[in-house]
């Protein structure tokens, strides 16, 4: 894709903190009007690839281009709304006044009250940005990125501190800007969402892309399957030495097959284990391929930061 038909370009960023190599060597084409999630565990790079995109950090090698220009020139055009992890709302003013008022610095805002409209804030708009929830506050954020009529969204973990009703009604808010065509660049470490929301999931670990493409691209690279049987009692050491299986565990009187060859591994379960029942053979999910791909020369995550 030619630099001045993407909407945001990395071409081989690197990033340092000190000694910490928060970026390395990310490549990125992000097309108009795609919606594309960063997803990865913690500290794999997503903030410091969001920082770079808003013009907040400045690449030590490569070159980041957003629209066309320089992160800080596109952002200075109004062309980019950015929603970053923190921030609090200007205090003791209605929603509608704080929006009004962020939609006057822009040259050419989106209407008012068709942002209000789109992200579920026109019932707040007469209530003070002190006296918000969580979930409120999160939307009203989403509008003031909006107001200016960005061309591009970026927006670091939106939903990090919401509940499941908040995260939902974030979600879709987000889903009709994302369909009235705006290029939506979120970062995540929920795998759901990035599989819900996301045309295209860039997978990061240790400051690289370790994946990119749709979700199911993505659980593809990973082929194996696992067998899931009910087997009271059964001998994991046993089980492990059955031809096919690559690992083996115990979830109370089931037991988890990790195979490379599942129908082998299958034939010789039922020959050994007659009383085996339940049996379920299953493709890798999302999170077998994020567990993989993430895992190796980066930080391995743990299950708390998957929250699958
Ligand atoms: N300002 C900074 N100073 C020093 N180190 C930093 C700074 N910002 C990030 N890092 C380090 O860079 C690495 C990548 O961090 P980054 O915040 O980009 O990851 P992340 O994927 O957004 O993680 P999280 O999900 O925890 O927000 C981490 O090791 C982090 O500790």
């Amino acid at each position: 894709m030619p630099t001045a038909d993407a909407s945001v370009r990395l071409s081989d960023v690197h990033k340092a903190y000190g000694t910490v190599q928060a970026v390395r060597g990310v490549d990125l084409a992000i097309r108009p009007g795609e919606t594309v999630a960063l997803l990865g565990p913690n500290g794999a790079g997503k903030s410091t690839t969001i920082d770079l995109v808003l013009g907040l950090a400045r690449p030590d090698a490569g070159q980041v281009r957003v629209l066309g220009e320089q992160p800080d020139d596109a952002v200075r055009n109004g062309r980019v709304g950015g929603m970053l992890q923190t921030g609090t709302l200007i205090e003791h003013l209605t929603v509608g006044e704080l929006v009004r008022m962020v939609a006057s610095l822009y040259p050419r805002p989106r209407p008012v009250d068709e942002v209000l409209e789109l992200t579920a804030t026109a019932p707040l708009a007469g209530r003070d940005t002190t006296k918000l929830s969580g979930g409120q506050t999160q939307r009203v954020r989403f509008a003031l990125a909006l107001v200016g009529d960005p061309d591009l969204l970026v927006l670091d973990e939106p939903t990090a501190a919401l509940d499941v009703e908040g995260r939902r009604d974030f979600w879709s808010a987000m889903r009709a800007v994302a369909g009235s065509g705006k290029t939506v660049v979120f970062a995540t470490h929920y795998l759901e969402e990035a599989d819900a929301y996301a045309d295209r999931i860039v997978l990061l670990a240790g400051g690289r892309v370790a994946a990119d493409g749709t979700a199911n691209e993505i659980r593809a690279r990973v082929g194996g399957r696992s067998i899931r049987a009910t087997l009271p009692g059964a001998d994991l050491a046993a089980l492990r030495e059955l031809p096919g299986v690559s690992s083996v565990d115990r979830r109370g009187d089931a037991v988890v097959l990790a195979c490379t060859d599942s129908d082998a591994a299958l034939r010789r379960l039922l020959d050994r284990y007659p009383t085996a029942r339940d049996v379920e053979v299953r493709s890798a999910g999302l999170e077998e391929a994020f567990l993989e791909l993430t895992t190796g020369d980066a930080v391995a995550p743990s299950m708390d930061e998957v929250r699958p």
